[in-house]
């Protein structure tokens, strides 16, 4: 009984005190934060409104609705700010800036950094030196044939479910499209065939470190890892409490367990390529890349980095893609002029009975990239604001200058609607990335962010992007089961579309009789 009421009053005074610390650091004020409007009555003093927001599952929209009402620059947490205005990006994310990734990525970081969480600079210049030559352009198209059989592979399964085939059915694009990132990149990556598309599913091997496994779901694991951070990572200085805490919370227990999946699907593709590379077999993918420098001298990884590499890999690598295609295709969808206007204009490249399109075919097609950045543009895949940290003697941003160690951001979602460089911005138009007009938009198009942290895989994502919408747009037609069809958009890491239930019909009648390349 003693003991009961000794832990409630322990959590009770441990909560006044907490509150109490962010109370007086409020009115203390030593940033000067104050003269910010808050988001939140409550965003001075707690990031707790923020989480929420999160929580809700659409932070970015909340944003572009206070920013557009009148705040450049909102207060979202006690060391936090938000800007609208698309000035920031340089001063934030550009080449110059002295600005670095925030504690955000430090908390929420495995035993090891990957190449997308390590904050110190040098640190992170080693890791991209390294990386580099795996993602150089050069290598990308030498793995084209990676991509072309996936598309093969989709396309065997699109095939099957054509409603002309005297059948009637509505296939969920979506999933099919990230079955397809998910075994590219695996396949580009390490080599490893996942054969989700051939399955029709994500089920997939999970590895324990005592050897033994199971079987997760790879998108429902990866998913749950990215849900339950994009609110608890920004609990900075409480977050592994908070962790525990939660699993308090079935909903989050549960993502927590399948995040256990996760980790375990990471340790099973880590330990499986390490386990061919350590027997001699030499393959042509990123790991061997990552491995060794140009001169053939080992890197000498250790295994958590090697896992931390592969893990950010096949999760950056595969949604952010997937999200992408989808987007596109539904915005063809909603706008029959411009899908027939890139039809005409892939139709024209093409052989009729090109099957899978050759990359040298299709990769400078102006009207084909517009209307891949246009999609990108409106929904960016990585939405939100990506945290930045200023520099311990501070930083100007926007023309004003902000104390050190200030977590600073503009989500993309954001920049991307600024009517003054986007006129019309909800309007889905390809056209305005067409000429000269189109080059000058490039420095507020952040989709894949910009500068030194900038994306490192958009070429693989561009090739996989305009490969897949030109062979799908060359061998069908599509529909939209219902011509209303609105998905529900979910926030957390990534902008997620709920689904893309569309009718698909063959434009041409051959049957596919390339045979999928053989893979290691
Ligand atoms: C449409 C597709 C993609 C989008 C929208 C996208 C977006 C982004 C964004 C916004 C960042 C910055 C993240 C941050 O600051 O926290 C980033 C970084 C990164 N992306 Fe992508 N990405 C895409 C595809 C890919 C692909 C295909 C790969 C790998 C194969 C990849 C790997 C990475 C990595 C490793 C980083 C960290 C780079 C660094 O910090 O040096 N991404 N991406």
């Amino acid at each position: 009984m003693y003991g009961l009421l000794f832990g409630v009053s322990a959590i009770f005074a441990g909560l006044f005190f907490i509150v109490t610390k962010w109370t007086f650091d409020y009115f203390k004020d030593p940033k000067g934060l104050r003269r910010y409007p808050n988001m939140h009555l409550l965003s001075g003093i707690s990031n707790v409104p923020y989480m929420l927001l999160s929580e809700k599952g659409f932070r970015s929209k909340k944003l572009f609705e206070l920013h557009s009402s009148g705040m450049p620059v909102i207060r979202t947490g006690p060391n936090s700010l938000s800007y609208g205005d698309t000035r920031a990006i340089k001063d934030i994310y550009g080449h110059n800036t002295k600005c670095t990734k925030d504690e955000q990525y430090v908390v929420t970081a495995g035993t090891h950094y990957h190449l997308a969480d390590v904050v110190d600079k040098k640190e992170h210049q080693r890791k991209r030196k390294v990386l580099s030559s795996a993602y150089a352009l050069k290598n990308l198209e030498e793995w084209e044939f990676k991509v072309a059989d996936k598309t093969i592979r989709l396309i065997n399964q699109m095939d099957k479910r054509c409603s002309d085939y005297g059948h009637d059915e509505i296939v969920d694009y979506k999933p099919w499209l990230n079955y397809f990132t998910l075994d590219a990149i695996a396949d580009i990556g390490i080599s490893h065939r996942l054969g989700f598309l051939d399955q029709g599913s994500d089920r997939t091997k999970s590895l324990r470190w005592d050897g033994s496994s199971f079987e997760s779901n790879y998108r429902e694991c990866l998913y749950a890892n990215s849900q339950a951070n994009s609110v608890i990572g920004y609990c900075y200085d409480y977050y592994k409490q908070l962790v525990k805490l939660s699993k308090w919370l079935p909903h989050y227990n549960h993502l927590w367990k399948l995040n256990e999946g996760w980790d375990g699907i990471v340790l099973n593709l880590t330990t499986e390529r390490l386990k061919r590379y350590q027997a001699g077999e030499k393959l042509d993918d990123f790991f061997e890349a990552m491995m060794h420098d140009k001169n053939g001298v080992a890197n000498n990884l250790e295994f958590g980095e090697i896992a931390a590499e592969v893990s950010i890999m096949m999760n950056a690598g595969s949604t952010t893609t997937a999200i992408a295609m989808t987007n596109v295709m539904y915005w063809l969808l909603k706008h029959p002029d411009c899908m027939q206007k890139l039809r005409d204009e892939i139709d024209d490249v093409l052989d009729e009975e090109e099957v899978i399109a050759p990359y040298e075919k299709v990769k400078y097609l102006p009207y084909l990239r517009a209307c891949l950045d246009e999609s990108l543009r409106i929904f960016p895949p990585t939405s939100h604001g990506l945290t930045r940290a200023t520099p311990p003697e501070g930083s100007v941003v926007c023309g004003e200058f902000v104390p050190g160690d200030t977590t600073v951001s503009i989500s993309a979602f954001v920049a991307h609607r600024d009517p003054k460089i986007f006129p019309d911005p909800e309007k889905y138009t390809p056209e305005r990335w067409l000429g000269e007009a189109g080059k000058e938009l490039g420095p507020y198009f952040v989709a894949f962010s910009a500068g030194a942290r900038g994306c490192i895989g958009r070429n693989i994502s561009y090739l996989e992007q305009t490969v897949v919408l030109a062979s799908m747009l060359h061998r069908y037609d599509f529909e939209l089961a219902d011509p209303a069809f609105e998905p529900e958009r979910h926030e957390w890491n990534n902008l997620h579309l709920s689904e893309l239930p569309a009718r698909i019909r063959r434009r041409m009648r051959d049957v596919v009789s390339e045979k999928p390349a053989v893979m290691a």
